[in-house]
Formats: structure tokens, C-alpha cells, sequence
């Protein structure tokens, strides 16, 4: 019973049993454009009160990063109850649905060009919208951990990994892998190991700044990517990770059990400027790690 002041004097209240929660309230979403073809597919900028910026530069709201698109390449904007689109100058100007507008009004559905991607403008409500964040959560992250995928973090570690060295940056790779995990798995079973994933999978997350890039990238296997961040930085992170996870109490099927991981890090340098290479020194430094008897940290020679 929720009674707030003012609203009835005490004998008129009445009780009223809720027998079920009844229809599941639609909630308000804000109109928004999502990337459907081309570099971005699936990113999405959500459109409120404050103008949003497309275009490769990383300071836009949205950005495409792919050489068709210019640095600011166009602006959405509010247009009394609407949006409009603005394009800014763009070496390959925006097209509305196929056709050049400079400054146009969007209506729902909308296709806009801009360089090689095609973006789709959804309007306030549009029960479109929820279905293209599924589809982009679904195609971008392990549904175990809900961490991102490989895939995805390929994609998004090749971005920083440019990024990084135009800018002369540091930024550090590590492989995060659980300690003999296929005990686990034999003793409590596949489903209880699943769950220990999940429970590493938060514990990650719960140590990430803004910034970091974290991922179940194989079966028992983590990476985490460590932007604006040297080799000495990403271990004691790595370090307080282990420790972390050391001192987690892990319960699968029921049975409390101690659980550690081994980490590798490497570096970005200019011998090892690729996602690739990065990842076989992070690697070979996990390997010290598990030959040095695991539940450790190594760094890259
Ligand atoms: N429960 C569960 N287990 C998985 C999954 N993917 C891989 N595994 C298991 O992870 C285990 C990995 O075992 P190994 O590669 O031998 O390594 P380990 O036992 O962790 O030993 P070290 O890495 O040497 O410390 C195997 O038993 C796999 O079946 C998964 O999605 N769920």
C-alpha cells in the first residue's frame, strides 16, 4: 500500500492485492542512428538534446573510422520535435536516401550516406531500436561473461593499436589465462565451470577504468588491452587481477575451491606494431608464467 501526503485522509484508503505485475511497461528510447553497412556496422549513437558529430576523428560522437569519411563529416541535430541532418563540409557530401541534402529534416527509417557506411535514422519509440542493440550486443559479446568476443576485440584492438602509434602512445596487451581449469571442468562439472567464468568475467570487469578493453578471447582464456598504459602500469594492474581472483571464494557445485590466473603482457613497440605480434608476446610471456608454476604475472622480453 503506498499512500503519499495529501492524497486520501486514513478511512478512505483501501487495500489492493497486485495478483500479477501485470503488462511490462514500455520503456521511452530516445531516437538514435545506427551504422547498418559498411565500417561501424552495428555502432549506434543514441540523439538527445545536444547536437551528435559523425566522422573518423575520434573526438566525433560517432566515429567511422575508414578514409571515405571525413574527419567531421556531418551533425544531427534537434529540429523542434525532430532531428536534422548538417552536413559539414564533407569531402564525399552526405546523401539522404540517395539523394545529396546539405540540411535536411529526418524522418524515421532514413537512410544517410556518409562515405562508405550507410547509417539508419530510428525515431523516438521505435520498437527498431531495441532490436538493433540486441543484434549489436549479440554480434560484439560472449554471452557467458558478457564480455566482448574476439571478433570484436580484434576489431576494436586494431583501432587502439593505430591510434596508439600516430599518437606515439603506450599501450600494453595481456592474456589473462585460468590455472589448470580442466580440473575444474572433470571435477565439478562443465556447467559449474561455466559459472567460474562468469565469476572471473565480473571480477575483470570490476577492475577496468574507463578505457580498458577486456575479453573472453578463447575457451578458459581472457585478453585484456590496456590503452595510454606502459608495460610497468599494466602489471601492477595485472598483479592486483591475480590478486583479486586468488582471494575470490569460488564455490563450483558447491565445493569452495581455491582458483588462480596466469597473465602475459606485452607492450606496443615498433618491432611490434600489430595485433598479432602483440598477441604472440603476450603469449610466450604467459607461458613463463604458467612453466614458473602459475598464478603469476610475466612480462614480455
Ligand atoms: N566450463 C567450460 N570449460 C571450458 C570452456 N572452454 C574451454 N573449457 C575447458 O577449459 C579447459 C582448458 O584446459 P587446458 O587447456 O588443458 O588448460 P588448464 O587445465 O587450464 O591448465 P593450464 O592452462 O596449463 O593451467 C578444458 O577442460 C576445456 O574443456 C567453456 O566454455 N566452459
Amino acid at each position: 500500500m503506498v499512500r503519499r501526503d495529501g492524497d486520501h485522509e486514513p478511512d478512505q484508503i483501501t487495500e489492493r492485492t497486485r495478483l500479477s505485475p501485470g503488462p511490462e511497461q514500455p520503456t521511452l528510447r530516445p531516437a538514435c542512428v545506427v551504422v547498418i553497412h559498411g565500417e561501424g556496422l552495428g555502432r549506434r549513437a543514441d540523439l538527445g538534446d545536444d547536437p551528435v558529430t559523425v566522422g573518423r576523428s575520434r573526438e566525433t560522437d560517432l566515429c567511422i573510422d575508414h578514409p571515405s569519411v571525413s574527419r567531421a563529416h556531418c551533425r544531427i541535430e534537434r529540429d523542434g520535435d525532430g532531428y536534422r541532418l548538417v552536413d559539414l563540409g564533407a569531402t564525399n557530401p552526405i546523401l539522404l536516401n540517395d539523394r545529396p541534402a546539405a540540411c535536411a529534416p529526418l524522418a524515421d527509417g532514413d537512410h544517410v550516406t556518409v562515405g562508405e557506411s550507410i547509417l539508419k535514422f530510428i525515431g523516438q519509440e521505435s520498437v527498431e531500436a531495441r532490436y538493433h542493440e540486441e543484434v549489436y550486443q549479440l554480434a560484439t559479446h560472449d554471452a557467458l561473461t558478457n564480455l566482448h568476443n574476439r571478433r570484436h576485440f580484434v576489431e576494436l584492438a586494431d583501432k587502439e593499436i593505430a591510434r596508439a602509434l600516430r599518437h606515439g602512445r603506450p599501450l600494453t596487451l595481456g592474456i589473462v589465462d585460468i590455472d589448470l581449469f580442466k580440473e575444474v571442468n572433470d571435477r565439478h562439472g562443465h556447467i559449474a565451470g561455466d559459472g567460474v567464468l562468469r565469476e572471473i568475467g565480473a571480477v575483470l570487469r570490476q577492475h577496468l577504468r574507463g578505457g580498458d578493453i577486456a575479453a573472453r578471447v578463447g575457451g578458459e582464456e581472457f585478453a585484456i588491452l590496456l590503452p595510454e598504459c606502459a608495460l610497468e602500469p599494466a602489471a601492477r594492474f595485472a598483479e592486483r587481477l591475480r590478486a583479486a581472483v586468488a582471494s575470490t571464494r569460488f564455490e563450483p557445485g558447491g565445493e569452495a575451491r581455491r582458483i588462480t590466473v596466469s597473465t602475459g603482457l606485452a607492450q606496443l613497440r615498433p618491432d611490434r606494431d600489430s595485433f598479432s605480434l602483440l598477441m604472440r608476446a603476450a603469449d610466450a610471456a604467459l607461458y613463463r608464467a604458467k612453466d614458473g608454476g602459475r598464478n603469476r604475472v610475466e612480462l614480455e622480453h
